[in-house]
């Protein structure tokens, strides 16, 4: 494999764009996070959160109805679109035009929650972030991957990845297989683990944020938010995967000294969203 871009301060500071003073809500882009099914509703408020403090100005979740109440108490500033069904996802459309969508944060795999996301993949024209369950469904109907569209961010883990493109023997074999599925579908892969990889048509990236605080549920569900935002603020899909992933780690890096890596959570990761955007600030 081609040497790895090293993902480092100075790479990010060339990408990050501050905030305009002049800004307002409807500047900083509209986000639609597509999550959550019975008992796994906290993916939907965790990935919906992270996406507005990441600086996103509007965000709505669609959840099946069972999610309703539990989205509005716990994020009050996310809007919220509700199914048809109480438990799971049976039919993906929306009245709003968001600039970003994410799918699949305990989205479930109920096969009426499969069609809806591929009746949506083969229609949709938004910037979009696969994660979780869309990945896993994907990975049942492979003849999709050729209906994504182009640019599509797929954030696996070991397993969703091995999911997606079979299993491999070697660290070199499972690289050279995610090259050739970004190149063949003109896609961009989050490769998460220690450390994460991001695979873009044109390079591959290695980020330096981060530590085994990380390792703790719905820790990927937050970054799917996180990138979203990104791409919703109208960054382009490697910046936002970049500068998601980055910032990601970055909290996990600027709160372990207090909380261990034990006590971190997610809503670690969250509480230090801001912190990690202030150390760019500050290198500007
Ligand atoms: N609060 C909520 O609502 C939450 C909801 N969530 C939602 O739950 C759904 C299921 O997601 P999931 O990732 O837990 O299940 P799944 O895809 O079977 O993968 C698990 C297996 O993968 C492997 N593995 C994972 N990481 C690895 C690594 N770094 N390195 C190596 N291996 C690794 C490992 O396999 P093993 O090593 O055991 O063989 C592990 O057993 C999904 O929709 C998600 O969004 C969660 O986000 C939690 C919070
Ligand atoms: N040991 C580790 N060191 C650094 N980052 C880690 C480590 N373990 C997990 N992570 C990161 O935590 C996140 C876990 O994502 P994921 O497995 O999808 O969690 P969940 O589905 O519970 O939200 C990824 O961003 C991954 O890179
Ligand atoms: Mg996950």
């Amino acid at each position: 494999m081609k040497q790895a871009v090293v993902l480092d301060k100075a790479e990010i500071v060339k990408r990050y764009k501050p905030i305009d003073p002049q800004t307002h809500k409807g500047m900083q882009g509209h986000a639609l996070i597509i999550a959550g099914s019975y008992g796994k509703m906290g993916a939907a408020v965790l990935a919906s959160k992270s996406c507005l403090k990441t600086g996103c100005g509007l965000v709505t979740a669609l959840v099946p109805k069972c999610g309703y109440e539990i989205l509005q108490i716990a994020n009050p500033e996310v809007m919220t679109l509700t199914d048809k069904k109480e438990q799971y996802l049976s039919d993906i459309k929306m009245a709003i035009k968001p600039q970003a969508i994410a799918i699949g944060p305990g989205l479930g795999q109920h096969i009426v929650t499969q069609k809806a996301v591929l009746d949506f993949l083969k229609t949709n024209r938004i910037p979009l972030v696969l994660d979780a369950d869309a990945l896993n469904i994907l990975a049942c109907n492979k003849a999709w991957f050729s209906v994504l569209l182009p640019k599509t961010i797929l954030t696996p883990h070991p397993k969703e990845l091995e999911r997606l493109l079979g299993e491999w023997h070697t660290e070199e074999e499972k690289f050279q297989k995610t090259r050739a599925f970004v190149c063949q579908y003109d896609l961009i892969v989050v490769m998460k683990g220690a450390p994460t990889y991001i695979f873009t048509p044109d390079a591959v990236y290695v980020n330096t944020t981060g530590n085994a605080a990380l390792a703790t549920a719905g820790s990927g569900d937050v970054l799917t938010g996180m990138l979203t935002s990104l791409l919703a603020q109208g960054y382009s899909a490697t910046d936002a995967a970049l500068l998601g992933v980055y910032l990601h780690g970055l909290t996990a890096t600027i709160a372990l000294p207090k909380t261990g890596y034990q006590s971190f959570t997610a809503t670690t990761i969250l509480k230090n969203i801001g912190k990690a955007f202030l150390s760019l600030e500050n290198q500007l």
